[in-house]
């Protein structure tokens, strides 16, 4: 039996900004006890069951007045909770609120997940979606495609809207990622830059579906509904689809709850009113929050939203446990779908009516049979694979995955302090590099000087060792720095090999932020480009770096050839050299191949990330492609069984129409002979009666 709730009305006062503060402006009203009261011309005060003065924050109005209700659609019970008022008024702050005081989502997102933990012996599968609805026309806010969305009414779903992505969450930080992206996707406006409007509605609602584990009790469903409405400041709005988003609610709760109770409901005047039918007069535990401004120059926006509220406490809605019938109401839908196709068969003219009616059947039993979980978890991986590329395509992707977002900035800062490690090395080394140098200059020079004077006997022989004692500390002094330079060298190395690693995982990132096909494009170049770059600085490096080798070598040699070396010609000596030389055009060879294969193995990937993008799109599409055959082929086969059966009736009346021509036909030549029969018997009697006509009493009979 259904439970009669009457709509529940808490009353809030947002507190004053500091900048209202400073400008002394007029107070328009104030919370006492469990009133509302404005202010300005004749104070007028609203009882509510419950109203909240500026200092209560949103974490205790949700403890004292939400959680219950969060347990109760854990339940199975339908749950609404709505926040109205006027622009500036505080209602995306009681429903969102901020990090320090998270408002009724993000409270009951956590609620949700600690709930179901405690219930043991049952299986949950939640999801969630969010609808913003502005000026008519319906966005979805975790996957903002271009598809036509509708509002339908299912047996088994209830009222819901037919395209709108429900996302599967199995966790409270899942859960809560979906609504602040939705969220984020909001603000910044999905579609066409349309950024959050105060004549937006946003819907946020939480899909709760259990069953009894290890039970063959039928299963529950419920449906958390969160409402941040648009601002009632409906002044000087004249275009009918904005007044209807921004009115909608108010003409219903009036029709509902107002003096002219009993009235027609407009539930259908606007797209939210529809939606949300079930919350207003029906099957949901509803709680709506009436917030005023403290500004007295929303006087009005404050009445209204008060009296609206009034007529919102004396609604009444049937409350019931939502049991989950769907195996019997797909049961119930085929037994209908065969009746209206007999119904059809057998009519020679089928009716419009008629026609829809099973148009309608037959959508609502292929919805139906779309209710497991199985494909509610199919369904929901393909929206997650769409959104991206929705998101991306909107130019919102970025802003929206926030996230991802972070983590990639993460890693760009890892690779600048990397960067800052590598220049910090490759100065050093430079530095060491130049010490290096000019001590092996100083070397060959001493060794020089040394030939040219041991060539011509020039030197006394302490003169003699005191050049050579010389050439050996610089020997030595130059070991040390260039053993100094390997190892700075190899620092070198490590850091650029951190830093390429860094750049693999931001390169990662990227490409799962990547959406459609043309940002994919844009920053694969970039990325390419930028491979280039570095790989071009890279060769250059080495190139510089090998000439100084190729210098540093030819020093060398010169100078073990002062020292005494033997060559056998100076051939000999530029053959050592051109040694040298090719060993350091090796190194450049080895490193741009290096390089390319760098730039292959990239390329490979790419291609292998290409080749599996492409496969799950035909994928997707081979599957779009067999949904529709199955849905053209079930359509086929329901139409082909109604022609079948009207063609059988139809064969069927024409053989008892030909059945009963020819017995009539029979009865007709009996009826006919039997004339003949009377006629010739008068013709007789008038024979006999000399041409005479008869009276009738002589007339046979
Ligand atoms: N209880 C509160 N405590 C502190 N600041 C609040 C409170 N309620 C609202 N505010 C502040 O008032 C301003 C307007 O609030 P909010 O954006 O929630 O209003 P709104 O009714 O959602 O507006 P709109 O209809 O334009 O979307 C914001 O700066 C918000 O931070």
């Amino acid at each position: 039996m259904p439970e009669s709730v009457s709509i529940k009305v808490f009353g809030r006062c947002r507190p004053l900004m500091v900048d209202e503060k400073k400008k002394n402006v007029k107070i328009g009203a104030s919370v006492s006890g469990d009133k509302v009261i404005v202010h300005g011309g004749k104070e007028q005060s609203f009882n509510c069951d419950g109203a909240y003065p500026s200092e209560y924050k949103n974490s205790q109005i949700y403890k004292e007045r939400i959680e219950s209700l969060v347990q109760r659609a854990m339940e199975g019970y339908n749950v609404t909770v709505m926040a109205f008022g006027a622009n500036g008024s505080g209602k995306t702050m009681l429903m969102s609120g901020i990090d320090e005081d998270p408002g009724i989502i993000p409270c009951a997102n956590r609620s949700i997940f600690e709930i179901a933990s405690k219930l043991g012996g049952k299986d949950f599968m939640i999801s969630v979606s969010y609808l913003e609805i502005l000026d008519e026309k319906m966005i979805d806010l975790l996957n903002p495609h271009p598809n036509t969305m509708t509002i339908r009414q299912h047996p088994t779903k209830g009222i819901f809207v037919e395209g709108l992505s429900e996302m599967i969450v199995k966790s409270s930080d899942e859960i809560a990622q979906y609504f602040e992206q939705g969220t984020r996707a909001r603000k910044m406006g999905a579609n066409d830059m349309r950024a959050h409007k105060p004549r937006a509605n946003a819907v946020y609602s939480i899909i709760i579906e259990q069953r009894e584990r290890q039970s063959s009790k039928v299963g529950v469903r419920s449906v958390l509904h969160f409402v941040d409405l648009a601002g009632n400041n409906a002044g000087g709005i004249t275009d009918p689809e904005v007044l209807a988003g921004v009115q909608g609610i108010q003409n219903v709760l009036m029709a509902l709850g107002g003096p002219r109770k009993g009235s027609g409901v407009p539930y259908r005047d606007s797209k939210l009113t529809r939606y949300l039918q079930e919350s207003l007069g029906g099957n949901a535990i509803t709680v709506l929050f009436a917030l005023v401004s403290p500004l007295d120059k929303f006087h009005q926006e404050n009445i209204t939203t008060l009296q609206v509220s009034q007529f919102a406490k004396n609604v009444k809605n049937r409350v019931k446990l939502n049991l989950d019938e769907t195996n019997e109401i797909i049961a119930e839908l085929r037994e209908e779908i065969g009746k209206l196709r007999d119904k059809i068969a057998s009519s020679s003219e089928p009716s419009r009516e008629d026609v829809l009616k099973m148009e309608d059947l037959v959508k609502d039993l292929q919805i139906a049979k779309k209710q497991t979980w199985d494909e509610k978890q199919k369904a929901s991986g393909r929206f997650e694979e769409e959104r991206k590329v929705n998101l991306a395509n909107q130019g919102i992707l970025e802003f929206v995955m926030d996230d991802m977002k972070k983590g990639n900035k993460e890693i760009q800062e890892k690779i600048q302090i990397l960067q800052k490690e590598k220049d910090q090395v490759m100065s050093a080394y430079k530095e060491k590099r130049a010490i290096v140098d000019q001590l092996k200059a100083e070397l060959q020079s001493k060794i020089m000087n040394y030939s040219k004077f041991a060539e011509k006997g020039k030197t006394s022989e302490s003169e003699n060792k005191a050049l050579v004692t010389a050439i050996h500390k610089l020997k030595e002094q130059l070991k040390i720095e260039t053993d100094s330079l390997k190892m700075l060298k190899q620092k070198l190395v490590e850091v650029q090999e951190r830093q390429q690693l860094e750049k693999e995982g931001a390169k990662a990132q990227m490409s799962a932020m990547k959406g459609s096909a043309e940002v994919r494009q844009k920053i694969e170049l970039e990325e390419r480009h930028k491979l280039e770059e570095s790989n071009k600085s890279l060769v250059l490096e080495e190139l510089e770096r090998s000439k100084l080798d190729v210098d540093a070598e030819r020093a060398e040699i010169q100078m073990r050839a002062a020292e005494g070396k033997k060559y056998t010609s100076k051939e000999g000596e530029e053959l050592e050299i051109k040694v040298a030389e090719m060993k350091a055009e090796k190194s450049v060879v080895t490193l741009q191949l290096q390089c390319l294969q760098q730039e292959k193995a990239r390329l490979v990937r790419e291609l292998e990330e290409i080749h599996k993008l492409h496969k799950g799109e035909m994928e997707l599409q081979q599957l779009q492609h067999y949904q529709t055959f199955r849905n053209y082929r079930e359509m086929f086969e329901e139409q082909k069984a109604a022609i079948e059966q009207r063609y059988r009736h139809l064969l069927e009346d024409s053989i008892q129409d030909a059945i009963f021509a020819s017995s009539r036909n029979n009865e007709l030549t009996i009826e006919n002979q039997e004339l003949r029969q009377q006629i010739n018997e008068m013709k007789d009697v008038i024979t006999k009666l000399g041409g005479r006509i008869p009276s009738s009493a002589q007339i046979p009979m």
